[in-house]
């Protein structure tokens, strides 16, 4: 019995990559400068899961520099290493692409840092098709500050906010009871149509809540996602016929290509609930994908060093109770996307290595460097699995 395991850990990225500099992130470090941070403030990181699994000795092959707080050298359990990435952008698509076998060779299309950011004549027709009386935002923005900003005027007016980032992606946000949740849904698949001439990744749904200046976001985004331009990894297991279990916001990336099943969960650790239900149920030839999310949306981009902290020790804590239940002939990687190191400037992505952590009962444990494509990681669950080999990537194992 086959079965494999993809735990993505959103943005938790190893130490900027040769290539940074063209994006200004040079000497941008995800772990690292979370490490840093927590031993400058005496209280140093401590997971020994993820470092008897060589997530240090991974970070250290990455960076040239131990993080500080953790001093295992030898002694792992798992085969570790870390990628760069080949496509050119930091976002969450290409990156799971990329791991999936599919760099992306194109260009997307980005909106300047211009105020307004958005081509006049695309809100135009968005403000016409979608019947609203205009648009708030329109530049470049934190979509938790924005809310906040705009939230008073946007009950007032019912005019939607709209903001993008460092990303190829447009997001509306949208009050959930005064302009509405389906609403707000239907002028997000207008956009998506929009958008098309302009090669944008993603139109990202931003439902919120709130009164009187102070606005929450809710856990119904949605993602209206382009598809990958070549079948990945989940098309090539599903085909094969083994069942793909994506967890969290993995179908929206993929465009539900090669996707079997869908479970969601409201957080990282609502997400690990369902992961430890999927260990129990999937069968062989199964491949789990699961996106913890929270890393990236909830703490990298807002600049929580402290949150993003706590959420890495919940993750290392919980490990052991998905690692019990693992079976003979299971592989499971632990990875990234891309990094958003929490005490970056601004509040976007950074070109970073990810971690690659493959381990379970069958994997020797030993030292894999570095990859220049994430999609070793995909070329090697596909190995594994006995699929059709990817069209990118070596498999490691
Ligand atoms: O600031 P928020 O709305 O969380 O935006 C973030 O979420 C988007 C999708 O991941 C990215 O474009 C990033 O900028
Ligand atoms: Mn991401
Ligand atoms: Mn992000």
């Amino acid at each position: 019995m086959k079965r494999a395991f993809i735990l993505l850990l959103d943005s938790f990225g190893l130490g900027a990559t040769p290539d940074a500099a063209k994006y200004n992130d040079s000497g941008a470090n995800t772990f690292g400068h979370i490490a840093a941070w927590a031993a400058k403030a005496g209280t140093p990181m401590n997971m020994p899961t993820l470092e008897k699994l060589g997530l240090a000795a991974a970070a250290h092959t990455a960076c040239g520099r131990w993080a500080d707080g953790f001093s295992q050298r030898d002694g792992f359990t798992a085969a570790y290493g870390a990628a760069r990435e080949r496509s050119t952008g930091k976002d969450t698509q290409s990156g799971h692409w990329e791991i999936a076998g599919v760099p992306v060779e194109f260009d997307w299309g980005y909106f300047p840092r211009t105020v307004p950011s958005f081509p006049a004549e695309l809100t135009a027709r968005l403000r016409e098709l979608g019947n609203v009386p205009g648009f708030l935002g329109d530049c470049h923005a934190s979509g938790t500050e924005i809310i906040n900003k705009h939230g008073d005027e946007h009950v007032a007016t019912g005019k939607p906010i709209i903001y993008t980032s460092a990303d190829s992606v447009l997001q509306i946000a949208a009050h959930e009871e005064s302009f509405g949740l389906e609403r707000l849904y239907e002028l997000c698949e207008i956009a998506f149509k929009l958008v098309e001439p302009y090669n944008i990744g993603r139109v990202i749904a931003r439902p919120f809540v709130g009164a009187n200046g102070k606005y929450t976001r809710t856990t119904n985004r949605h993602d209206y996602a382009v598809a990958p331009p070549a079948p990945t990894l989940l098309d090539h297991v599903k085909n094969g016929g083994g069942e793909v279990i994506a967890l969290g916001k993995i179908s929206d990336i993929f465009a539900a290509q090669g996707v079997s099943r869908v479970v969601k969960g409201a957080d990282n650790m609502a997400l690990f609930d369902a992961l430890l239900k999927v260990a129990d149920e999937a069968g062989d030839g199964a491949l789990t994908f699961v996106n913890f999310v929270d890393f990236d949306q909830a703490f990298g981009h807002r600049r929580d060093v402290a949150g993003y902290s706590n959420a890495l020790h919940e993750m290392d804590a919980r490990l052991p109770e998905f690692m019990a239940k693992l079976r003979e002939g299971d592989l499971v990687v632990v990875t990234a996307d891309h990094g958003c190191d929490p005490t970056w400037t601004g509040s976007d992505h950074t070109r970073e290595h990810i971690p690659m952590i493959f381990f379970g009962p069958g994997v020797q444990p030993r030292a894999l460097g570095i990859s220049d494509t994430f999609s070793d990681i995909g070329q090697t669950v596909a190995h594994h699995l006995g699929v059709q080999p990817l069209s990118n990537g070596t498999n490691l194992l």
